[in-house]
């Protein structure tokens, strides 16, 4: 389809995945520029034809993400509407969504976790400080650009994805299963999205990246979702008590007393020194 800026897209394949209210296609998007043609790969995410009615957020959404532009945040092109189908057309990021690469790797060194969450801290803090919330965190939003090779000596680079239809517009049952993801406050009534409700998500999406992409509370039903905040309770903890306690300080269930993206972000470096100690204590020189 061509779109009001002249941006020319051709589907491709098959579907490559999806999010609440979208499927994600590859495909590839033609600029003519100085009569010549240009072809890029790019990720198509179309709006469920039964969602129509949710295209104001989802534009909303896109435009958030064209409107602002940093190393470790997703490259919106722009958005194409044709006929009934909205389709925001983003950069293709190689190797795709974070969870179900580390479920397919299953071996990312701690050192190579460590600089993804890192990133994905410096991302949230850029958003913080324009005081914009993005509002769904979680490992299927973080997109892995590159991969991380401790023999190589390279380190993954992400990027963190839109955040979807806005989460304060969802039914309360969404809202619901995306337990663990969503700030307690958000099931509040009026639901409250502020900027610390990207720390609680950014704690849960740090439980995910050091379980290898498993899914927290994986098949609970909503009703048994809901009793887990109702009981105020935590996800299980990690054997590296310095994680565990970032995990449990950013998931607190008083939105004030979660660490700011500066602490976190200290936190991070600790744990990156503190690791890079034990990695290589065996080859300090003997005293
Ligand atoms: N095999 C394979 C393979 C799959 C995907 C990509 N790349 C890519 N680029 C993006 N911009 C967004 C996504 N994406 C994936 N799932 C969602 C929905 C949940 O957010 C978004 N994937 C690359 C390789």
């Amino acid at each position: 389809q061509v779109n009001s800026q002249g941006m020319l897209c051709v589907f491709q394949d098959e579907c490559l995945g999806q999010g609440s209210f979208t499927r994600v296609f590859k495909g590839t998007k033609v600029d003519i520029r100085e009569g010549e043609e240009h072809r890029t790969q790019v990720l198509l995410k179309v709006l469920d034809a039964n969602h129509k009615d949710y295209w104001e957020a989802f534009f909303e959404a896109s435009s958030m993400m064209s409107q602002i532009s940093h190393k470790h945040l997703l490259l919106v092109y722009g958005v194409s509407v044709h006929g009934a189908k909205n389709i925001m057309v983003q950069e293709l990021v190689k190797y795709g969504a974070l969870d179900l690469y580390l479920k397919r790797k299953g071996s990312v060194s701690v050192s190579c976790k460590l600089d993804i969450a890192k990133q994905l801290a410096l991302a949230l803090n850029f958003l913080d400080e324009k005081n914009i919330v993005h509002g769904n965190i979680c490992a299927k939003n973080v997109l892995l650009a590159r991969e991380g090779d401790p023999s190589q000596e390279t380190s993954p680079f992400i990027k963190l994805s839109d955040p979807g239809i806005k989460v304060s517009l969802l039914d309360r049952n969404v809202i619901l299963d995306r337990i663990p993801w969503v700030g307690p406050e958000l099931l509040q009534d009026p639901p409250i999205l502020s900027l610390d409700s990207d720390k609680w998500s950014f704690g849960a999406t740090l439980w995910e990246i050091f379980n290898n992409g498993e899914t927290p509370l994986k098949d609970w039903d909503l009703e048994m979702k809901r009793r887990f905040y109702g009981t105020y309770q935590q996800l299980e903890p990690s054997q590296w008590t310095e994680l565990a306690d970032m995990i449990t300080q950013c998931m607190d269930y008083q939105p004030a007393s979660r660490p700011s993206c500066r602490v976190v972000i200290r936190q991070l470096n600790n744990l990156i020194t503190s690791d890079y100690e034990v990695l290589h204590a065996s080859e300090a020189p003997e005293r």
